[in-house]
Formats: structure tokens, sequence, C-alpha cells
């Protein structure tokens, strides 16, 4: 962790899923901290719980999927425990969040002007022509070109890209504190993925807005983030600045994640899909999820990896990992309880 106090902490936090076959354990005790300010990745490979662990985050958690243990503390109140009025109030004013698919967000009976000027009006206070005002410059902002006629459009009037900048400006309107993106790009062309994402970057930069961006990408991270937690299996298995994890990863998933995406323009000669697939979550863990795919298991034949879960290490201050082989092995040393 840096020494900025967190504004948001995660600690221990359970959500599961009740299914005939069992209880899936999506979210299985991750622990995370996002400071003022900061953009912090959150990656994994499909299935990890990224996305479950985002709505967690806000408790927007549908049956048969319930938080069954943990604490989301958001300025040191617990999310959690909040009751609805006050979680309404958190919701949009202080934590916004995106989601894939900008056109199935947005509302499409209504003009995207008044989807953006309403929250303005009804939970910021301004009246009708001040939220319009500023509706109109908000559009004008996430690069909405001629922002005064285009207020007037509905959803289906725009293309997918303009969409997802039409959610910026409304999730960015109330000036939130933390926004969470759930893949905000993967519904959208290629082409316009970079763009949106910077506009992302730029305007929680400009509001001072903490950034949590859930993707599968790793090369999004290093292009976005300042910090970075790995996902696999329910669990943060690596967490840390970008720079150090992406520059020496410590956990043989993060460096299989990197071995399958290009990074920061590196040149690389064969991209290498990591082996198997993701375990089954409903099946209680006996040691390491990630072993039976691990290069750096077979090599080494622990047999540790498949009978104990491992404890996160901390290959150095601010930066955990779950592994019993990873990398720098000798100096780590045993996170504290909180991580542990
Ligand atoms: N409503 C549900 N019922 C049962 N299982 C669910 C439900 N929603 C999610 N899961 C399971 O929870 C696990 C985590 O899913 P999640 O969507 O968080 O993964 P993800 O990392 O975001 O993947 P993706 O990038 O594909 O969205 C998966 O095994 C998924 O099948």
């Amino acid at each position: 962790m840096s020494e900025a106090t967190p504004m948001l902490e995660v600690r221990g936090l359970r959500t599961q899923f009740g299914t005939g076959a069992g209880a899936v354990r999506a979210v299985n005790g991750v622990d995370l901290a996002i400071n003022p300010g900061e953009v912090l990745g959150i990656v994994g490979e499909s299935g990890c719980g990224k996305t479950v662990l985002a709505l967690s985050i806000l408790r927007l958690i549908d049956a048969p999927g319930r938080i069954v243990a943990g604490q989301v503390l958001f300025e040191g109140t617990d999310v959690l425990a909040m009751r609805p009025r006050a979680l309404t109030a958190l919701r949009g004013r202080d934590i916004a969040m995106i989601f894939q698919q900008p056109k199935a967000s947005l509302d499409p009976l209504m003009r995207i002007g008044s989807q953006i000027a309403e929250p303005l009006r009804l939970r910021g206070g301004r009246s009708r022509a001040e939220a319009w005002r500023e509706a109109v410059e908000l559009l004008g902002a996430v690069g909405i070109p001629n922002p005064e006629e285009k207020a007037r459009a509905y959803p289906h009037e725009i293309s997918g890209g303009q969409a997802q900048r039409v959610m910026i400006a409304i999730a960015l309107a109330l000036r939130p504190r933390l926004l969470i993106a759930d893949e905000p790009t993967t519904a959208l062309d290629v082409t316009v993925q970079a763009q949106i994402l910077e506009l992302l970057r730029e305007r929680c930069r400009v509001l001072g807005t903490a950034l949590v961006l859930v993707t599968h990408d790793i090369g999004v991270v290093a292009q976005m983030a300042d910090r970075v937690a790995v996902m696999y299996a329910g669990r943060v298995v690596e967490n840390g600045k970008v720079a150090d994890i992406l520059g020496q990863p410590a956990h043989p998933y993060t460096r299989g994640l990197l071995r399958s995406a290009p990074v920061m323009g590196a040149v690389q000669a064969r991209l290498r899909e990591i082996p198997g697939g993701i375990p089954d979550l409903t099946r209680p863990l006996s040691g390491c999820a990630f072993a039976p795919r691990c290069e750096a298991r077979q090599q080494a034949g622990a047999a540790r990896c498949d009978s104990q879960a491992p404890p996160s290490f901390l290959p150095r201050a601010g930066w955990q990992a779950r592994c019993w082989l990873q990398a720098g092995a000798p100096q780590a040393q045993p996170a504290p309880e909180a991580w542990a």
C-alpha cells in the first residue's frame, strides 16, 4: 500500500451464488485498498470474479448471489452494513459505476441530455435550466460533437462509442469520489476503445475521481493504471504498483497473463495462452487454485502448492503475492494478518 489513507478498503470479501451444483465461490476472500485519485486495474481471465467483486462493492448482487462475509469500507463506513437510504445516497454521488454495454444502460425513451440532467437536478440541486446547460457542457467535455443538438437525441440515434461517452458523462456528473468501470470498452469497436479509455482517465484526473478499471486485458492495465490487482479463482493473487508487477511479476499466473498479451509496445515473438482453465468454483480448494496450471509448480514439484493455500507474501513494501514459489521468495516476508 502507498502511505495515503485508502478511500475504499475491501476486507475478507466473499460472495457466493447458490446453484444446484453447490455454492459458486465467485469472490473468495478478497482484500483490496484504493487510494484517493488513483487508478486501480483489476485483471484476470474470464470467470475469475472481477465483475462479481465490482458489483459486490456497491451491493448490486442479486439472488441467487449473496455476500456472505467481509467489509467494504468507504471512507471508514461499511457499505455492507449501510441502511437502504444511505446506500442510495452513496451510489452515484460518492461511487458511480459504468458497465460493458452502454446502450443497455441508457433509457431508450429519454433524450440523452435529460439522462445527464436528471441526476444533476434531483440529486445535485440544480434548477431544470441549469441542469440542462450543465448536461450540454458535460457532453462537450466527453467529446460529443454538436453537444447542444446531440443532447436532444435519443440513444438509438448515437453510436456505441458515443453512448459510452454519454455513460461517462452521467457517471461523473455528480463528481463521485470513485468510479468503477467494468470492461467499459469491450463492447466497442477497437478503433474507439483507446479513445474511450483515454477519455475516462482524463476525466477522472480532472475531477480527482479514483478509478477502478475491471479488464481481462493486462495491456489496458499497463496503459491506464497506477496499481493492479490480479484475480484468479475469486482471489487477488498479486497486488501492487503496475511498474513493479508488470516489470517483474512475482506470481506465475501474472507471468502467464503477460505472456498471453502484448504489453506496452513490447515486441513479442509469440503469444502463449496459459494452458488449462479456471477451476470449478463450487469445489473447496485444498491448495493454491492455480497449481494445476502452474509451470513453476510443475518444475519445482512443490507438493505444498497442492495441499496448502499460500498466504500473501510481500516481495517489496506495497506489493503482495500469494504464491509459495514466487520470484524473490527468499526475501519475501509474510504479509500482515489483514492481508493474509
Ligand atoms: N448469477 C450467477 N449465478 C451463478 N454463478 C454466477 C452468477 N454470476 C456469476 N457467476 C459465477 O461467478 C464466477 C465469477 O464471474 P464474474 O462474472 O465475476 O467473472 P469475470 O472475471 O468478471 O468474467 P468476465 O470477464 O467473463 O465477466 C463465474 O464462475 C461465474 O460463472
